[in-house]
C-alpha cells in the first residue's frame, strides 16, 4: 500500500478540500492521511466561513505523520496565510518529503478568497521551489505571472514563466477556458498537452482538488510525472462525467465510479 498525505482545508460539504482528496486517494487504491490547515463552512452554493488553524496544530499534524508512517506523496491545497505556508515548508524540508504536488488554491469557484492576498508571495517563495509539480488553474496562473491567459499558447508561455519560479514541473489547467478541457504540462524541456472533452455540467465543485490529489496518488504508486498526469486527467474526466447534482449550486465530482470500473465491477 502507498500512503498519501493531503495538507489542505476542510470543506464541510465534502466536495473539495481534504474530503475530496481523501476520497480520491481511496478510489485510486492508496492510503490517505490529512493535516488540516483551516476549517471552512461551505456548501455547493458558496463559502460561508473560514477558520484557520494555528501553526503549532498544523506542524504537529504533519510531524507526527512523518515520524511514524512512510509518506509516498504529499499534496498541498488551501494554505491561507504566510505563517502556515512557512510552517509547512519547514516541516516538509525537515522530513525530506518527496513527490510534492502543490495546488496553489487562491479563490473558490464561488469567488471566496481562500488565500490571503499578502500570502501569495510566501506561496511563490516557499512552496513553488519545493514542488515536484504545481497545478494552477487559469486565474491562479494569471495571478502568478501577473498577466492574462486566453489561449493554449498563453498557457504555454505562463507554464514557462511559472517554471522559472522553481517547481520541477508546471501544469496549467484549462478548465476555465472555453472549448475542450486542455491542460498543459511543462517540465523545463517539453510541453505536453492533455486534452479531454468538456463535459456540460454545473457540477464541478472540487475538480482542482480531485485532479491534484489524483496526480499525488499516481506519483505515490510509482508513475512517472507525464504518466501520472495522463492518468489523473482520465480520472478527473470520469469523476466530472459522473458528478452529482447535489444541493442548489455546483455539485461535487464522484469518486467511486472509476474504482468500480477499473476493478471490472461495472460493465457498459
Ligand atoms: N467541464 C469540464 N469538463 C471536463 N473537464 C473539466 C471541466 N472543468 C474542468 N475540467 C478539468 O478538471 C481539471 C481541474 O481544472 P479546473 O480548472 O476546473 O480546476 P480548479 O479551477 O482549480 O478547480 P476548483 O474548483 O477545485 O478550484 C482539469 O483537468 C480541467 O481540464
Ligand atoms: C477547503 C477548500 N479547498 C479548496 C477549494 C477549491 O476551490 C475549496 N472550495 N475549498
Amino acid at each position: 500500500m502507498k500512503n498519501v498525505l493531503t495538507i489542505a482545508g476542510s470543506d464541510s460539504c465534502g466536495g473539495a478540500g481534504i474530503q475530496a482528496d481523501l476520497k480520491t486517494f481511496s478510489a485510486l487504491g492508496t492510503y490517505g492521511m490529512s493535516a488540516i490547515t483551516a476549517v471552512t463552512a461551505q456548501n455547493t452554493t458558496g463559502v460561508f466561513m473560514v477558520k484557520e488553524l494555528d501553526v503549532e496544530t498544523v506542524a504537529a499534524q504533519i510531524n507526527c505523520i512523518y515520524d511514524d508512517i512512510e509518506v509516498h506523496a504529499v499534496k498541498i491545497g488551501m494554505v491561507s496565510s504566510s505563517e502556515i505556508i512557512e510552517t509547512i515548508g519547514r516541516c516538509l524540508m525537515e522530513k525530506g518529503a518527496r513527490n510534492i504536488v502543490v495546488d496553489p488554491v487562491m479563490v473558490s469557484k464561488s469567488k471566496y478568497k481562500l488565500l490571503r492576498p499578502e500570502a501569495c508571495a510566501a506561496l511563490v517563495k516557499v512552496l513553488l521551489p519545493l514542488a515536484d509539480v504545481v497545478t494552477p488553474n487559469i486565474p491562479e496562473a494569471e495571478e502568478l505571472i501577473k498577466g492574462s491567459i486566453g489561449t493554449v499558447e498563453d498557457m504555454k508561455q505562463a507554464a514557462r514563466e511559472i517554471y522559472d519560479m522553481g517547481p520541477k514541473n508546471v501544469i496549467i489547467k484549462g478548465g476555465h477556458l472555453a472549448g475542450d478541457a486542455v491542460d498543459v504540462l511543462y517540465d523545463g524541456r517539453r510541453m505536453v498537452l492533455f486534452e479531454g472533452p468538456r463535459i456540460a455540467t454545473r457540477n464541478t465543485h472540487g475538480t482542482g482538488c480531485t485532479f491534484s490529489s489524483a496526480i499525488a496518488a499516481y506519483l505515490a504508486r510509482g508513475y512517472a510525472m507525464k504518466e501520472a498526469v495522463g492518468a489523473a486527467k482520465e480520472y478527473i474526466t470520469t469523476a466530472i462525467a459522473h458528478s452529482l447534482a447535489l444541493g442548489r449550486g455546483a455539485g461535487p465530482t464522484h469518486h467511486f465510479y472509476s474504482l468500480y470500473k477499473k476493478a471490472g465491477l461495472i460493465h457498459e
